[in-house]
């Protein structure tokens, strides 16, 4: 069933797991996906940026989103899981306001790079609008490096958790993405992986809110490895290690947006298939083989985030 995005965070704030987002720009991603969720008997949170909206409206904004909410509604309204469909980054009001038109469960209103005060009042606005629609609001704190579609930042500046506490009182926000050191993209760090930990203990107890984390990719070294084997240059690439996304979890982390993952995995399947298979030229057979090991990694991610059986 298609549900509002807010109803499966607060039972996973509750519960303390944590239920992966999973963008999508197109069908093939989406039935992967769900796929994926059904076997796991899952909660699923499918998103989309921006972007993915206009890609999808070829240009048209109002169109993007409708495909969207008409393509997850016509799946969710006939399976036993619950799904959501979530804005990510919305940065724009025009697509936040084309997303809660159409019907999407929640908005992320992203006004991080702005000065605190700023992001403050434009996530007040939109709680407003969004939850006179019965739509969920997510809101960031702090900010992300690194770049992946429209999104980035120089450095990533960390959350400051009285802020945080402020922000979500403030504007209702229903949850919260705080800043505590990833990055979008396959490229998160140089040396190991540091996330603040203590800093989001901190924003947990003082919030008390289901709390997000973006940049969340492992990049998993088998999918890279699989890719590189058929000719994709990903020299570099260094994700969030599962284990530190288990203990971001118990810290209270319970939406885990993951797009990198995903994507690396459907290159790796594809490039394999196409390099094997040269008489090959029908696209449900060649897009069918990055499916299958996209619905992989979602299966895995489910599982250990502690999703799986929680439907
Ligand atoms: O936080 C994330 C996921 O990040 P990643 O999967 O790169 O770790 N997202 O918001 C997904 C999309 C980023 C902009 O397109
Ligand atoms: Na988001
Ligand atoms: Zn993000």
């Amino acid at each position: 069933m298609y549900v509002n995005t807010k109803d499966i965070l607060e039972k996973a704030s509750k519960e303390y797991y944590a239920v992966p987002a999973f963008n999508i720009n197109n069908m093939e991603f989406f039935h992967a996906i769900l796929d994926g969720a059904l076997e796991k008997r899952a909660p699923l949170i499918i998103e989309t940026s921006e972007g993915a909206i206009k890609y999808a409206g070829n240009g048209d904004i109002l169109k993007g989103a409708r495909y969207f909410v008409e393509l997850v509604r016509l799946f969710a309204d006939s399976v036993d899981i619950p799904i959501a469909l979530h804005l990510d980054h919305g940065k724009h009001f025009e697509y936040i306001i084309a997303a809660i038109k159409a019907g999407y469960s929640s908005v992320m209103i992203d006004a991080s790079e702005e000065p605190f005060e700023e992001n403050m009042k434009k996530t007040k606005e939109i709680v407003k609008i969004a939850h006179a629609a019965g739509v969920s609001v997510e809101a960031e704190l702090g900010q992300l490096a690194g770049v992946e579609d429209n999104v980035s930042a120089e450095e990533s500046v960390l959350v400051d958790p009285q802020q945080a506490k402020i922000f979500v009182e403030e504007t209702g926000v229903d949850f919260l993405a705080p800043a505590i050191g990833t990055s979008h993209g396959a490229f998160k760090f140089k040396g190991d992986a540091k996330l603040d930990f203590e800093r989001l203990k901190t924003v947990k107890e003082l919030t008390k809110r289901p709390l997000v984390l973006h940049g969340a990719s492992s990049v998993l070294p088998e999918y890279v490895k699989l890719a590189e084997e058929y000719g994709a240059d990903l020299g570099g690439a260094k994700g969030v290690p599962e284990e530190e996304l288990k203990k971001c979890v118990e810290l209270g982390i319970n939406k885990v947006n993951t797009d990198t993952d995903l994507r690396i995995a459907f290159i790796a399947g594809l490039r394999k298939y196409l390099k094997e298979n040269p008489k090959e030229f029908d696209p449900r057979h060649y897009l069918g083989a990055g499916k299958k090991l996209v619905k992989e990694v979602v299966m895995n991610r489910l599982e250990f985030l502690g999703a799986a059986g929680k439907a």
